[in-house]
């Protein structure tokens, strides 16, 4: 698993960009803050100087800005929140649990909960939305119905004093990274509902944040695209310098792209680990319906994919030589065994149970093996009962390579 917070030299500061039409009706606006530099047209690069169109970057990389996220909040939300620079964390937990709330009071955009907050060295707490650095993609967009795609995403950048033709090259920069620069002039009720998000995205990317909060970035994206979104999402996020906060019900999301796993249940922390972590020892039923996937990261190669703890793991389909990827196993998919199975090729490993806990009508079984890296089981009691399943008891594993989801890093 990608814990670390990812350290790339190449990034611009982070600049605000808050919207949100129904709660702030006066126009959600962008603008410099005074201690910010003016960003490059670039997501990628650091550099601060505003280039004409069409002259490429300088190539000497420049210290990226770094924004350490700290928050304490309270009211319906109660929790404090602390984090490196480069961090990104999924927000998880049941409908009403707090996650939109937590979002909107460090946008400091709800009466129902305050945050303290900090990014980098700054209290910004006592700014208004649009001045805090912060940029937020609501589960609806929320885009300027008068604007283009393009001036939408042009907006931010405009609002830091970065010229017209700057703005609007760099904002069409965005857009093809997110596969909608064909969409550039329409308007928003003239794309569909995953274009507006894939705008939107653009946009809150394009403003170079201190702190990126997203509300379900990828939910109403189909399956291909959701895959080809979260690609450029995650390598956006490789050179981030700030905190990424992504509120999501889609557990590959999460472990796919965060470093840190932040569950709430009624407004509280109830976990805040990093994925594996939270898979391998879920604190709640709920949690570990949710994340309870077994997730390696891992690098292509001619046999499959490797697995950075270890062993090998055949998947359907391949990746080129070298690619990195993660292997995302459920664990209904994974069978146990007492004797080692035949049959089709498919993955097996030798194994020693390490913990049984009880889910609901269902148990997960964690086995430890040298062949392989730490795989959850879930079977049913009367399997558990018929393998004699305890603590300690030798078993083998068998996961069929159709049953491994492979997300690309
Ligand atoms: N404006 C409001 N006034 C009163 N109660 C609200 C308001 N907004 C949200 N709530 C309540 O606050 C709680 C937390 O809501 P919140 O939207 O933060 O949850 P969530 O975790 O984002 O849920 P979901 O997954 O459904 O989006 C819920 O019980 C919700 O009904």
């Amino acid at each position: 698993m990608h814990q670390t917070p990812r350290a790339d030299p190449r990034r611009s500061t982070g600049q605000d960009l808050a919207t949100d039409p129904t709660e702030a009706p006066t126009a959600p606006v962008a603008t410099t803050a005074p201690d910010a530099p003016a960003p490059s047209a670039d997501g990628r690069r650091a550099d601060t100087t505003v280039r004409a169109p069409g002259v490429a970057a300088p190539v000497t990389p420049v210290p990226r800005e770094e924004w350490r996220l700290s928050a304490e909040v309270t009211g319906f939300t109660t929790l404090t929140l602390e984090a490196e620079p480069g961090t990104t964390i999924a927000v998880v937990g049941p409908n009403g649990a707090g996650k939109t709330t937590l979002l909107r009071a460090l946008l400091g955009l709800t009466p129902r909960a305050h945050a303290g907050l900090r990014l980098g060295g700054l209290d910004v707490t006592a700014r208004p939305p649009h001045r805090r650095g912060v940029a937020w993609v609501p589960q609806d967009g929320a885009l300027f119905p008068h604007l283009s795609a393009l001036a939408n995403t042009a907006y931010g950048l405009r609002a830091h004093g970065v010229s017209r033709a700057e703005a609007r090259r760099g904002a069409r920069e965005w857009l093809d990274r997110l596969g909608v620069g064909h969409l550039a002039h329409r308007k928003p009720h003239q794309v569909s509902g995953g274009q507006a998000q894939r705008i939107a995205l653009a946009r809150a990317l394009a403003a170079r944040p201190r702190l990126l909060l997203l509300d379900e970035p990828l939910a109403a994206l189909d399956q291909t695209t959701r895959a080809q979104v979260r690609h450029t999402l995650r390598r956006h996020l490789d050179g981030f310098g700030g905190v990424c906060l992504i509120v999501t019900h889609d557990p590959v999301e999460a472990v796919s792209l965060a470093d840190r796993v932040l569950v709430l249940a009624a407004g509280r922390a109830l976990q805040d680990a990093s994925p594996a972590e939270v898979a391998r020892n879920p604190r709640s039923p709920w949690v570990a319906r949710m994340l309870g996937r077994n997730a390696w990261p891992g690098t292509f190669g001619s046999d499959g994919l490797k697995p950075a703890d270890g062993g090998r793991l055949l998947v359907a389909g391949a990746l080129p030589d070298g690619a990195e990827a993660l292997a995302v196993i459920a664990p209904e998919a994974v069978s146990v065994h007492r004797e080692r199975p035949g049959g089709s090729p498919r993955n097996v490993w030798r194994g020693t149970v390490a913990e049984i806990t009880s889910l609901g009508s269902r148990l997960r079984v964690l086995i430890t093996s040298d062949e392989a890296p730490d795989l959850v089981a879930e079977i049913t009691p009367q399997a558990a009962a018929e393998l004699a399943l305890a603590d300690g008891a030798p078993v083998w594993t068998s996961v069929k390579a159709t049953e491994v989801t492979v997300v690309p890093l």
